[in-house]
């Protein structure tokens, strides 16, 4: 019963590179809802619980509806390769606080390969922002590519890194094939409202079961520093296989 879609809690990955302001996003998200929503986050940090403490510190939810997972290696590991940490921390923060309509999962910033697994959530966003540069829209990637919403965040910051917004947006759209793209400052409520709208516009879906989930597909081949000493390209195949190159 609590896997049934609809039923049990919507839950929305937020992925993207270190920095971006995925947390923030979370907490600009929580602030946002908060009235019309009943929230729980699950923070993954690679060696802390930094970003819960944040969001507990920045006092957007009640402390015990925010749960951090420390993944001890790379965060694609714990939102991909293998879920089983997370998706236990959702289910027991669903199960401690029930009834939630929305769990926000945050990944530990990574590079441009990072996705979620469609096991651990019903939708995910992919976090650029302006201050990264410009063209890292253009630089592609699953998340990029193919995440249910893409974020061109602290637009705010623009003018000071020299990044032309619209061309920005225009780059990430295409892309995408035209999946949206959303021009986001937590200090700008105009972009906080297209947020939230999107947000009601996905949860409904999900009610109704019109939503599917997608996969954005699986990173590109890489390696770990620390595989026996070895640079070890392997890719991580849909099944959760890894295959040596
Ligand atoms: N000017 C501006 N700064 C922002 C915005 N969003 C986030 N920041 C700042 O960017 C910095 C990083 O934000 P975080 O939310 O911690 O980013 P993160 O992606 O969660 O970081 P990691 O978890 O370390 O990957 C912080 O100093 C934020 O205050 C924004 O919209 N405008």
């Amino acid at each position: 019963m609590l896997e049934e879609p609809g039923v049990r809690a919507f839950r929305l990955g937020v992925a993207g590179p270190v920095g971006t302001g995925k947390s923030s996003l979370i907490a600009t998200i929580c602030r946002a809802l908060a009235d019309e929503l009943r929230i729980g986050v699950v923070t993954n940090d690679i060696y802390t619980d930094e970003d819960a403490r944040f969001l507990r510190a920045e006092g957007v939810l009640p402390a015990e509806r925010i749960r951090s997972v420390e993944t001890g290696a790379c965060p694609h590991t714990a939102i991909r390769d293998d879920v089983t940490a997370n998706l236990l921390a959702v289910e027991d923060l669903e199960q401690d606080c029930a009834p939630l309509d929305l769990v926000l999962v945050e990944s530990g910033g990574d590079n441009l390969t990072a996705t979620f697994s469609p096991a651990l959530v019903d939708a995910q966003l992919f976090v650029l922002d302006v201050a990264g540069g410009g063209d890292v829209a253009r630089k592609g990637g699953p998340g990029i590519a193919r995440a249910d919403l893409l974020v061109v965040n602290k637009i705010d910051l623009a003018p000071h890194v020299e990044v032309d917004v619209a061309g920005m947006v225009a780059d990430a759209s295409g892309a995408r094939d035209g999946a949206p793209v959303l021009a986001l400052s937590k200090n700008l409520p105009e972009t906080v409202v297209e947020l939230k709208a999107w947000v009601h516009w996905l949860l409904a879906r999900y009610r109704s079961g019109e939503h599917d989930p997608l996969d954005p597909g699986p990173m590109a081949p890489h390696f770990h520093a620390d595989e026996g000493g070895m640079e070890v390209v392997h890719s991580h195949a849909d099944d959760g296989t890894v295959h040596s190159h």
